[in-house]
């Protein structure tokens, strides 16, 4: 199952590789592998837990760092025993959270509390806004040359909290800092193949905006391989797509969030990172990160080249339908309040 994971891994880079036919092919050769630590704040937790084993799995990762307020030790120790090269260490409580972080090259953040039936993802902005500010301003101070992967909902509001955050502490680099969207894209690409009886691994489906309802845009149009949709089909698949994390709160009803395909899609996208940090060129993934691509929107997803630094490129949209472009004049308000949020939130709380 690993190594179907990871074919499937490299398959699907291969096909953002192909969706992007202004930067040559990868060269055939071997991936680097090189020293990495990887600090996951959060280890504890729904996703903490499934994305910690997908983690101690991965042949980029040399040492695990796991940090959570409680719970810590017992996933460690249970991690520990996989008998996979990563060496796995375990952070508790504020106190401990400088020495997770210290030498960290990639931080991945789930920390914070999950939707109930009935919540919208920016319900839980009260909650999580503080906790992402705390765990950045940390990172800021002992690692502020790791890329941070935010995970934490509503990442519309939360990556500009990280972003602003950083600044004040004079230390953000626009290119190291990632809002995690990846699940988006692995639904789209799961759906659109079911829809069309298509192989898994050979579908790519560019997820842009943001990650929450509307703000969530599927471009269906430039899915490869090319695949057609009346308006209609449109209309409904990308209505699945938005809706699918809230399909998965009901069901887990009053137990959470998506947590097992969210590890997948995070794994992937850490992955795909660690590549770029070690050198590995023309590694796409769609991600939120500072952006210029929409007048006046700073934050926006949309497919990012990753390198040695993290974010080497923020890619243009390509040709959107009249579908898509009419989805992505609507969503713009929704986008822009969220982002303003984040920011308002991090300057009067700034230390
Ligand atoms: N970006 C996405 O696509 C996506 C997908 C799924 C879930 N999420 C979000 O991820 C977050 C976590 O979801 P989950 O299902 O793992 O929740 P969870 O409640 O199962 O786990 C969260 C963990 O965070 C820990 N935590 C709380 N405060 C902390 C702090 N200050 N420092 C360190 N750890 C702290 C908790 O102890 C817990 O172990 C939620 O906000 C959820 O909405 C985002
Ligand atoms: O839906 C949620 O609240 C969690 C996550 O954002 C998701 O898309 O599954």
């Amino acid at each position: 199952m690993l190594l179907a994971q990871r074919k499937l891994g490299v398959a699907q880079r291969a096909h953002s590789r192909a969706a992007a036919p202004m930067v040559a092919r990868a060269s055939r050769r071997s991936l680097r592998c090189e020293a990495r630590k990887v600090a996951l704040l959060g280890a504890a937790g729904g996703i903490g837990q499934p994305l910690a084993l997908l983690l101690k799995m991965n042949k980029f990762v040399t040492e695990l760092a796991l940090y959570d307020i409680v719970g810590t030790p017992g996933v460690a120790a249970d991690l520990s025993h996989c008998n996979t090269p990563v060496k796995v260490t375990a952070f508790s409580g504020a106190e401990e959270l400088d020495a997770c972080l210290s030498g960290a090259d990639l931080v991945i953040i789930p920390a914070g509390v999950p939707r109930k039936p009935g919540m919208t993802r920016d319900d839980l902005f009260n909650t999580n806004a503080g906790i992402v500010q705390n765990l950045v301003r940390a990172a800021g101070k002992n690692c502020p040359q790791a890329v941070l992967e935010i995970i934490t909902n509503p990442v519309n509001s939360t990556v500009p909290i990280a972003a602003e955050t950083l600044k004040a502490m004079g230390v953000y680099d626009p290119k190291k800092v990632i809002g995690v969207t990846t699940l988006d894209i692995v639904r789209s690409n799961t759906f659109v193949a079911e829809a069309r009886g298509l192989d898994m691994k050979d579908v790519d489906v560019p997820v842009i905006g943001g990650h929450a309802g509307a703000t969530i845009l599927p471009l269906l149009s430039q899915a490869t391989p090319a695949v057609t949709f009346t308006d209609a089909e449109k209309a409904a698949m990308s209505e699945k797509i938005q809706n699918a994390g809230t399909v998965v709160v009901e069901a887990k009803a009053g137990k959470g969030s998506a947590t097992l395909s969210m590890a997948y899609a995070a794994a992937r996208m850490a992955e795909s990172t660690l590549l770029g940090l070690n050198g590995e060129p023309n590694i796409y993934e769609c991600a939120f990160v500072q952006s210029e691509v929409v007048a006046d929107v700073p934050f926006f997803a949309s497919k990012v080249l990753l390198g040695p630094h993290g974010v080497a490129k923020v890619m243009g949209l390509g040709e959107l339908d009249a579908f898509e472009t009419a989805a992505l004049q609507a969503m713009l308000p929704q986008l822009k309040t969220e982002i303003q949020k984040g920011l308002d939130f991090a300057k009067a709380n700034t230390a």
